[in-house]
């Protein structure tokens, strides 16, 4: 299922807040209709808000060089500079996308003495570059997960999962349901089972989805079932995904998350996160500094005559929730397994990696 596709200098993106029931496409020319996008979830999923967001800086210079084809270099870079923070206002949680940014503005940084349209062409293959390496990212640490994995049994295990972080959160196989892709392809899979993942119903609706249409079996639940799950039907661990990882660990993911953590310490199930370096915030110390983005209380609000007569009811909605570094067994990278993440252990893995 292709998240997003470049195609004739547009951005294409399936409507994710379709699905499951319709396939629906947008067709981003402008920057600002892939940060609206971002915004409704349309796209959505850390890997795949941050490649997103690459795009839309390539239509935003594409629109700055349509409206004045002699702009000077130091005025686009300027009002590239301008756009980004807006794009980077999207949505505050999902670090990737700030990384994505990062990774665009730092090129244009990079190449002042060029014309506005040379900057653009590097742009564009940068995030044609960046899709491509996601794929290759979310394969390499699907492979180190499941190798973890069946390191400690050899028969097919039950595994619970919070959330969608598949293919419809990355441009690749996805990152925890690669993870499960990868042992499912080795046929150890015996059961997923997937959190519907109140208020917007990511696993009901994208990851119940995913999984049966790779004919991996799985068995919908709702939220409040996962500890019912955990204590009768063996599960053998949990695998999720995450949005900001900071250097001590803590681990944001979409809400719900710290508790099935807790879920799964109280059941002694492994607990796992699946996740690119570039979800790594080293910048924050500890998970007590993450931006939480809260939404719109209608989404929690249910729909119809429910939420016409809840609409004076207040609602608390944030959309992620922090998982302490203590709760989380290891972290699946790209670059490997990050045993106990702790301050110590994370700075130990990217001094051996060379990495950040
Ligand atoms: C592969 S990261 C996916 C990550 O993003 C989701 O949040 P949202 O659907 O709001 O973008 C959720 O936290 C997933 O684990």
């Amino acid at each position: 299922m292709d998240t997003m596709r470049w195609k004739d200098g547009s951005l294409i993106l399936l409507d994710q807040t379709k699905l499951p029931v319709k396939m629906m496409y947008i067709t981003c020319t402008r920057w600002n209709e892939v940060r609206d996008a971002i915004r409704i979830l349309a796209v959505r999923g850390a890997p795949a808000i941050g490649v997103a967001a690459a795009y839309g800086m390539v239509l935003a210079a594409y629109e700055l060089l349509k409206n004045n084809h002699t702009i000077t270099t130091s005025d686009y870079i300027a009002d590239l500079q301008r756009i980004s923070k807006k794009m980077d206002a999207a949505r505050p949680t999902a670090v990737n996308l700030h990384w994505a940014l990062s990774q665009v503005m730092t090129t244009v940084n990079h190449m002042t003495a060029a014309t506005a349209w040379e900057i653009t062409k590097v742009l564009e293959k940068q995030a044609i570059a960046m899709q491509h390496e996601d794929v290759s990212i979310n394969t390499a640490l699907s492979t180190y997960g499941a190798d973890e994995l069946l390191k400690y049994t050899n028969k097919p295990l039950t595994i619970l999962t919070h959330c969608n972080a598949g293919a419809l959160a990355t441009a690749g196989v996805g990152t925890a349901l690669g993870v499960i892709r990868a042992l499912h392809k080795k046929n150890r899979i015996r059961m997923v089972y997937a959190d519907e993942t109140r208020p917007l119903l990511q696993g009901a609706r994208l990851t119940a989805t995913e999984l049966m249409s790779d004919g991996i079996p799985v068995t919908l639940i709702t939220d409040n079932m996962a500890a019912w799950v955990m204590k009768t039907k063996g599960v053998d661990a949990v695998i999720v995904g995450a949005d900001r990882i900071t250097g001590n660990g803590d681990t944001a993911n979409k809400i719900g998350t710290y508790g099935v953590s807790l879920l799964a310490r109280a059941h002694h199930i492994p607990f796992y996160v699946a996740a690119p370096v570039s979800t790594f915030d080293l910048t924050l110390k500890t998970g007590t500094e993450i931006p939480i983005e809260e939404r719109n209380p209608d989404e929690v609000r249910c729909i119809g005559e429910v939420a016409i007569s809840l609409k004076n009811a207040s609602v608390f909605n944030p959309a992620f929730d922090v998982t302490p570094h203590e709760n989380i067994k290891a972290i699946f990278t790209e670059l490997g397994v990050l045993q106990n993440p702790d301050s110590y252990t994370i700075s130990k893995f990217f001094k051996q990696k060379e990495v950040l």
